[in-house]
């Protein structure tokens, strides 16, 4: 055990998601964090918020990760947005050169606010070469559908079903994130072990999809992991983290605020 953790993502630079929220997110539970940088997107307040997304060269993101590995004795790894099949390549590559006891996977494909048509290609390219080396995938309603090959997720036997295909292509340990997707009063998860699935329920705080929910959900279980926690409790802790983030961000309004309980200015 190290207490630090190790995050491969995108940029955001507004704070509230990407791999900003994830460093704040190991800071709040005590891990050191270092971080490789995969892609930028940046957001057009002037444009309705429409993103841009610029990818990070293939050899840039490989000396990033040489450095970081060389640098510091890391065990666990969290991987956010990666962007590109060719950036997909030079991450499982550089994954594959030492073991890790924990790959966390949130397979971003898209950022909330944007239309299913604009989703990164790169759904089968994670498919083959990163879900063998992840030990815990983070799937949100769109990315389980896509991963899980299901037209519809309706219900929590919905989710259980996309929990199991997703836990056939390698990861040991999958939470499907119902979110705000299914209809009825409480954020719904399901995790599953390989054996049994357990529900995951907390209140809804508002029905809008939030911004770096994700991204910090599966940063909060990295850290968890890095300090040692086994993967359910470290699922309990990251559902209640961000919960308390929503709540957070939905009464101080601020726009993108980051989920952690670190507000911004605090
Ligand atoms: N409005 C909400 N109220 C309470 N919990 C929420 C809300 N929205 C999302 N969550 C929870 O936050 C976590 C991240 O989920 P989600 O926002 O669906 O992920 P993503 O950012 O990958 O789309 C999950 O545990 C989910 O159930
Ligand atoms: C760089 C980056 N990573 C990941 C995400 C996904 O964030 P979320 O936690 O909202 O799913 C976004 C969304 O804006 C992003 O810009």
């Amino acid at each position: 055990m190290t207490n630090r953790a190790y995050v491969i993502a995108g940029s955001e630079a507004t704070g509230g998601a990407g791999i900003q929220a994830d460093l704040k997110a190991f800071q709040e539970l005590g891990v050191y964090g270092m971080g490789t940088i995969t892609c930028i997107v940046s957001f057009d307040p002037k444009n309705d918020w429409g993103h841009r997304f610029v990818p990070i060269a293939p050899d840039v993101i490989a000396d990033q990760i040489e450095a970081a590995t060389s640098c510091h004795d890391l065990d666990v790894v969290k991987l956010g947005m990666l962007g590109t099949p060719d950036t997909i390549d030079v991450v499982a590559e550089g994954l594959r050169r030492q073991p890790w006891r924990h790959v966390v996977l949130d397979p971003v494909l898209i950022c909330k606010g944007q239309e299913p048509g604009a989703a990164l290609d790169t759904d089968k390219a994670l498919t083959a070469q990163i879900l063998p080396l992840a030990t815990v995938i983070t799937p949100n309603h769109f990315e389980a559908r896509t991963l899980a090959g299901m037209e519809s997720i309706e219900t929590v036997d919905d989710l259980v079903e996309a929990a199991r295909r997703i836990h056939a292509l390698g990861p040991r340990h999958v939470v499907v994130k119902g979110g705000v997707e299914l209809p009825g009063p409480d954020a719904v998860d399901v995790y599953f072990d390989g054996e049994e699935a357990t529900v995951l329920s907390a209140p809804k705080i508002g029905d809008a999809r939030v911004s770096g929910a994700g991204c910090t959900f599966a940063a909060a279980i990295t850290a968890e992991l890095a300090k040692g926690g086994d993967v359910g409790r470290a699922v309990d802790v990251a559902k209640a983290m961000v919960r308390e983030g929503i709540d957070q961000r939905v009464t101080t309004h601020a726009p993108f605020a980051s989920v952690t309980t670190a507000t911004p200015g605090s």
